[in-house]
C-alpha cells in the first residue's frame, strides 16, 4: 500500500509510560461499531463465536443492519420491548450513542476499527458500484476523482458510500465541515466512548490489543480474513487517485490520522516488542488453524462446495469464501465452519438461537446453517 503515507509510529524521543494491567477479568458486555469496508466482518465473526460459546444475548436487528443509513435507534432492536440489555453489539448501523446505551448494559465496553481512508474508497468503490449513484455511471474510481462533484450529489440514494463514509457511520455530520476547535472536541468525545478503535491496516496488532482490552484468551481472536474481494476485482490506484481521495475524504482522513496515533500510543504503553511477540504467535496459531480446517486459501462463491458457506455477492464484485477440508469429524467440522461461516449465515444462526420460534418463519434454510452446525452426509453430494 504504496499511498499509506502516515506515521505509523511513535515519534522519536517520545517517552511513554507503562500502565498495562496484568490481571483482569474477561468482558462479555462489548458493543463493536461495524463500520463499512473496514474489515469488520472479521471482527464481527470474533463477536459472534465468543457470543455463540458462551451463550450470550445478542441485541440482534431483525434483517441484517439496524436501520442503516439512519441513525440508530433502539427500537430496531429485536427484543427490546421487553426491557432486556443485550450482552453484545455488532451489526452494521450508523451510530448513535443515546440510543444504543438504551438496549446495552451500562458497563459496556465499547470498540470500533478504521481503515486508511484510501483503502476503504477503493473497497467501497467495487462493492458498492450499483448502490451508490454517485459511482452507477462512472467506469473506474480514477474516472470519478478525475471530477467527483459532477456524479457526487449529496444526500442522493446511496451517496453515504461515496464520501466520507467512517465519519457517517460514527454518527457524525458528512455536510459540515469542522473547524479545528470542533474536530477536537469530537475526537475528544470519542476517544471518551471508545477503549479502543483498531486499525484493519494492522489487523493482526488490533486482535491482540484487543483480546487484552476485553481479557479473552489468544485462541478466540485467530481469525481467517472474511469479505475479501477477489484480485479480478481490484483495480490499482494511481498515486494521483490517493491523493486525490484522501483530499475529498477528508473527514475520514483527520479521523484516521487521529486514531491512527492512539492506536500506536496504546501499543506502546502495551509494549511493541511484547505486541511484535504476540502478533508471531497469532499469526503461528491461523496457520495450524487453516491447516487443519480449509481446503486451500479464499476462493470465489461459485467455488465453494457447500452453499452454507457461500458469502453475499453484490452487483459484480466476487467476494471470496472457504471451502472445509474434506472428511473433518463431526467435531472439527462444527469447529472449523465457525470460522468460515459469512455474516449472514452466523447472524442467521445466532437469531434462530435467541429467538426460535420467530425464526423458523423467516429463515431461508437452505441458504443457512441453523443450530446446531451439521456436518453434510458423508457420500452425499454436498452441492
Ligand atoms: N483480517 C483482515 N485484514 C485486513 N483486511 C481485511 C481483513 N478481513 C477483511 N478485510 C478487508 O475488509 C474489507 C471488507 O470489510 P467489511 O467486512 O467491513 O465489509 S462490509 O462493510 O461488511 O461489507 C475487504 O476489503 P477489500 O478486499 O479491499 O474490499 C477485506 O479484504
Amino acid at each position: 500500500m504504496n499511498h499509506l503515507v502516515l506515521q505509523s509510529k511513535i515519534p522519536a524521543g517520545q517517552k511513554i509510560t507503562k500502565v498495562w494491567p496484568e490481571k483482569c477479568k474477561a468482558r462479555h458486555h462489548i458493543m463493536f461499531l461495524k463500520t463499512h469496508k473496514t474489515a469488520g466482518s472479521t471482527v464481527l465473526n470474533v463477536l459472534y463465536r465468543y457470543g455463540d460459546h458462551w451463550n450470550l444475548s445478542f441485541a440482534l436487528p431483525v434483517h441484517y443492519q439496524f436501520g442503516y443509513p439512519s441513525l440508530f435507534r433502539a427500537t430496531w432492536v429485536k427484543g427490546h420491548d421487553t426491557g432486556q440489555r443485550f450482552d453484545l453489539m455488532c451489526n452494521h448501523m450508523r451510530f448513535r450513542l443515546s440510543e444504543v446505551k438504551k438496549v446495552m448494559h451500562p458497563d459496556t465496553f465499547f470498540f470500533t476499527i478504521l481503515r486508511h481512508p484510501v483503502e476503504v474508497a477503493a473497497s467501497a468503490f467495487s462493492y458498492y458500484k450499483s448502490t451508490a449513484s454517485a459511482f452507477r455511471n462512472v467506469s473506474s474510481l480514477d474516472s470519478f476523482m478525475q471530477n467527483p462533484l459532477h456524479f457526487f450529489h449529496p444526500g442522493a440514494q446511496g451517496n453515504n458510500y461515496a464520501r466520507n463514509l467512517m465519519w457517517f457511520d460514527l454518527g457524525l455530520d458528512p455536510h459540515k465541515k469542522p473547524t479545528q476547535t470542533e474536530l477536537q472536541k469530537i475526537f475528544t468525545s470519542l476517544d471518551n466512548i471508545f477503549g479502543i478503535v483498531l486499525l484493519a491496516d494492522y489487523f493482526d496488532e488490533s486482535m491482540v490489543l484487543l483480546r487484552h482490552a476485553l481479557c479473552w484468551p489468544l485462541d478466540d481472536v485467530v481469525t481467517f480474513k472474511l469479505n475479501s474481494r477477489s484480485n479480478a476485482s481490484m483495480a490499482a490506484i494511481s498515486q494521483e487517485t490517493a491523493v486525490r481521495l484522501r483530499q475529498w475524504n477528508s473527514l475520514d482522513w483527520a479521523l484516521y490520522f487521529h486514531f491512527n496515533t492512539s492506536f500506536w500510543h496504546h501499543a506502546a504503553r502495551f509494549g511493541l516488542a511484547r505486541l511484535d511477540a504476540e502478533v508471531q504467535e497469532l499469526r503461528a496459531r491461523k496457520k495450524v488453524l487453516a491447516a487443519h480446517c480449509l481446503q486451500g486459501s479464499a476462493v470465489e462463491g461459485r467455488i465453494i462446495n457447500d452453499k452454507r458457506f457461500r458469502p453475499f455477492q453484490l452487483g459484480s464484485v466476487q467476494i471470496l469464501g472457504y471451502n472445509l477440508k474434506p472428511g473433518l469429524s463431526r467435531e472439527e467440522f462444527t469447529r472449523c465452519s465457525r470460522f468460515i461461516l459469512p455474516e449472514l449465515q452466523y447472524k442467521d444462526r445466532i437469531y434462530v438461537r435467541q429467538f426460535p420460534s420467530k425464526a423458523q418463519a423467516r429463515i431461508n434454510w437452505n441458504h443457512t446453517i441453523g443450530s446446531p452446525l451439521r456436518r453434510p452426509p458423508v457420500g452425499k453430494a454436498k452441492a
